[in-house]
């Protein structure tokens, strides 16, 4: 009966995909094949529906935020990220970095000049039995006079402070005034600065006040530094400008103050340690000032610009599993004026960067607290905040390479750190201590149970990085599908 049917047949797609009744077997055979089609089109519609959506995951975002002090790395790491995963606009970028170079070299030189002008008798004539009096009121009568031919040097490198000028016109905007008054150098900081006193040094080093440039987020600098003909991989011969000029003709004068010995000798009494210096090309002299130098990966890793704001940089990867994701790395100003700018981002994964290897430096902003101090303070202010409390936490104890240099030129950890008591003074104990250090602030300051993520990392060195980065990004990945998976 018709009625009796009905309930069956309400749906009215059974009621229309149901074969007529008279259907013949031609008809049939149509229909099935007709169905058998369909079904092939609806499966790779299935599949392509599939693909986009893993598509669509692959093209997620993930957000990475780089804390730590002033000159931790931040900038540097972020600089790895880019030329591991965007390899292509990492390569076509290095000339921008050379003018940041040129200004890095100009910086050191004038570090140096500027501590020859406090030079002792005990500086020229180190091993004479001449013997200062301990208990005199002034040490006046120790000051000798500049030797000539260091006298010389000096006169010969004057016009790096027009190089500078130079320098300082096409990174700084001429609105940024500040940007080449900000902060107080400290007296191993290459980028200390000699302000111009005319034909002569200041009287005296305490006269005046080092200041380091920095850049604004975006890529306002790099645009200026880009007004000439560039292209990577050329000779680098069209590239030739004024300050590289004069940096190539003053190559041989640099040299010769960086190898004297009583440069040396008074760097070592005022404790400047130029080559552990953010920014540090002397001992390349040669190569980084020919006409044709083009900035390798290592120099660009190698070069100081301070952060000041907050940059976000985006970037698609250009290689491997995970092409097509979208990253946003935040990379932001580590003094300590600067640190209110990081709340707004605190939501997201975070690599925090320590440079345990300034465990014997006091921070340039505030020359009364010591680094290491400081990086630990702020560790256990990122690990017991609420708002991060689920947030992953990768620490990098970095500069690593420079604490390895440090210990092994006789600088004792025990000094500065009276809790390493006796332990042997070696780059592997004193990278396991300070790890199990932060290990445990990070335990018991969390406010709830995570996981402990903690590199010994050297971020300038392009061998060792490539493979803690990957771990980083997988980890990274792997927390975020899962938190998302969680949603
Ligand atoms: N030798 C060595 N130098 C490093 C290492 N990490 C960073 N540097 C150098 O230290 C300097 C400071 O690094 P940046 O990345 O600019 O520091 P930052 O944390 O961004 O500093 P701000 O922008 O002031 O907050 C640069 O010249 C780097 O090349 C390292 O592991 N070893
Ligand atoms: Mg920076």
């Amino acid at each position: 009966m018709l009625v009796s049917r009905e309930p069956v047949d309400r749906d009215p797609l059974s009621a229309a995909l149901r074969p007529p009744i008279d259907e013949t077997e031609e008809e049939k055979a149509h229909r099935l094949a007709d169905e058998e089609a369909a079904k092939r089109v609806s499966l790779a519609i299935d599949e392509a529906i599939k693909l986009e959506d893993k598509q669509r995951k692959k093209r997620r975002l993930v957000r990475l935020l780089l804390l730590g002090q002033s000159e931790s790395g931040k900038s540097t790491t972020l600089r790895q990220f880019q030329r591991l995963y965007t390899p292509n606009a990492f390569r076509e970028e290095r000339i921008l970095w050379r003018a940041v170079i040129q200004l890095n070299i100009v910086r050191s030189i004038h570090t140096i000049l500027d501590a020859l002008n406090d030079i002792r008798r005990r500086d020229v004539y180190p091993s004479s039995t001449y013997t200062s009096d301990p208990d005199s009121d002034s040490e006046s009568e120790n000051h000798v006079s500049l030797p000539y031919h260091l006298e010389e040097l000096r006169r010969r490198l004057y016009p790096l402070h027009h190089v500078e000028s130079l320098l300082i016109a096409k990174l700084v905007p001429p609105n940024e005034h500040e940007a080449t008054t900000l902060g107080v150098g400290g007296s191993n900081s290459v980028n200390g600065n000699v302000p111009y006193y005319g034909n002569s040094y200041p009287p005296s080093s305490h006269a005046f006040r080092h200041q380091e440039v920095f850049v604004r987020p975006g890529a306002a600098w790099k645009l200026r530094t880009s007004g000439r003909p560039q292209s990577a991989g050329t000779t680098g011969q069209e590239t030739i400008d004024e300050s590289q000029t004069v940096l190539h003709h003053c190559c041989p004068d640099m040299i010769a103050l960086w190898q004297d010995h009583v440069v040396r000798q008074i760097l070592r009494r005022r404790k400047i340690r130029l080559e552990e210096s953010p920014g540090f090309y002397l001992n390349d002299l040669n190569r980084v000032t020919s006409l044709t130098y083009f900035p390798s990966d290592d120099d660009v890793l190698r070069a100081r610009l301070k952060t000041v704001g907050v940059s976000e940089y985006s970037f698609h990867m250009e290689a491997g599993p995970e092409t097509g994701t979208e990253w946003r790395i935040i990379d932001v100003g580590g003094s300590r004026s600067q640190r209110p700018t990081w709340v707004p981002f605190f939501d997201d994964a975070i690599i925090f960067l320590a440079p345990i290897s300034a465990f014997d430096q006091t921070l340039v902003e505030d020359r009364s607290i010591n680094r290491l101090e400081d990086s630990v303070l702020l560790w256990k202010e990122v690990c017991s905040n609420k708002l991060l409390a689920k947030v992953d936490l990768v620490l990098f104890l970095n500069k690593c390479d420079i604490l390895a240099s440090k210990l092994k030129s006789g600088v004792r950890l025990a000094k500065y750190v009276r809790s390493f008591g006796d332990r042997p003074n070696e780059p592997e104990v004193v990278e396991k201590y300070f790890k199990s250090k932060f290990s445990a602030i990070h335990r018991e300051h969390s406010p709830i149970p995570r996981k402990f993520y903690g590199f010994c990392t050297s971020v300038t060195d392009t061998t060792t990085t490539g493979g803690i980065i990957a771990s980083v990004k997988d980890m990274v990945v792997r927390e975020h599908l899962r938190a998302s998976k969680l949603l």
